[in-house]
């Protein structure tokens, strides 16, 4: 099996787009990303933390970029954050309509015929977010049995994983955690974003939403997820919960960025302390040449 691989965007001016597909021992690459592009369109630029969709299943409930993105933002000092790809995993039973969800915010269009994912797909989507470029790589995986193998391959490195489960059918609402299970197995412990996404809302009424919303959001505190109820067929809610997923994961990377220069700052600074407690000319040279190794 062939892996589709992708170098990062290039901020401001790479173009949006990759896709890929694998199928069984077979992978194509349909379009590839081009050096040049159109800058990143209005609706892809956040500028402010965009809103949870319920404070009762909510990874965080506070409406601002934290202090310290806000300010590394202002100074565009955010590293090589905005060189970076973020990788969301879309998963969930077959049929419940994940790439229907991925298509309608990527490419805003909806089609009504089902085609089963076979394997993986996957769609770059270049943000700006408080100044910065930004992208999201957003893999969608086949909810097929016998495609699971492959799709399972994929799950390495999220940085978010998606949940998806329809609205109307509560089976597959309760496959979901088997679904997140397997997916969180392939990363880090306390490594992901989680979210649960109940899908196709336009086929409830409001009472019959709110009916199923409660089970959901019940499931997604036991996730520890956050919740969203979206529809691809008419696009409801469906910019506002990419937007989020795309703010959240901004500002961790941020953050680990800041994390990482710090403790790189650390470990320079602990060779300077050494030098100025007056330690022999040689102790002095060895630590100032392990600490330039170090970085
Ligand atoms: N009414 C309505 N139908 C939807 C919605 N989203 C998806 N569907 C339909 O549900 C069916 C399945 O959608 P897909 O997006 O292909 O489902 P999937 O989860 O990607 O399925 P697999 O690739 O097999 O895992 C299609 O016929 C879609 O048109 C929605 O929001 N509303
Ligand atoms: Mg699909």
């Amino acid at each position: 099996m062939v892996i589709a691989a992708t170098g990062p965007t290039r901020p401001g001016r790479a173009a949006s787009r990759a896709f890929a597909t694998s199928a069984g021992h077979s992978a194509r690459m349909r379009s590839s990303l081009t050096p040049l592009g159109p800058p990143v369109s209005r609706d892809r630029i956040i500028t402010s933390f965009p809103k949870w969709y319920t404070p009762d299943a909510c990874l965080q409930l506070k409406e601002h970029f934290h202090g310290q993105v806000s300010a590394t933002c202002q100074r565009r000092n955010t590293g090589t954050v905005g060189l970076r790809l973020s990788k969301v995993v879309v998963v969930g039973d077959l049929y419940v309509g994940k790439t229907s969800l991925i298509h309608r915010f990527c490419k805003n269009v909806f089609d009504r015929d089902y085609k089963a994912t076979i394997g993986v797909d996957f769609e770059i989507e270049r943000f700006e977010i408080a100044g910065i470029p930004y992208s999201l790589q957003i893999w969608d995986t086949a909810g097929q049995e016998k495609f699971k193998c492959i799709a399972s391959a994929y799950y390495r490195g999220a940085q978010v994983i998606i949940t998806a489960f329809d609205l109307t059918d509560v089976q597959t609402l309760e496959h979901t955690r088997q679904w997140l299970e397997d997916a969180l197995r392939e990363n880090e412990p306390g490594s992901c974003f989680v979210f649960l996404v109940g899908t196709k809302k336009d086929l409830l009424s409001g009472a019959a939403c709110e009916q199923a919303e409660v089970e959901a959001v019940h499931l997604a505190n036991e996730m520890k997820a956050e919740y969203w109820s979206v529809s691809a067929k008419t696009g409801e809610n469906v910019k506002a919960f990419f937007s989020r997923v795309a703010a959240l994961a901004f500002e961790q990377s941020v953050l680990q960025d800041l994390e990482r220069r710090k403790s790189t700052r650390l470990q320079v600074g602990d060779g300077d302390l050494i030098r100025m407690e007056g330690s022999p000319p040689e102790t002095q040279e060895s630590t100032t040449s392990s600490s330039l190794g170090c970085c």
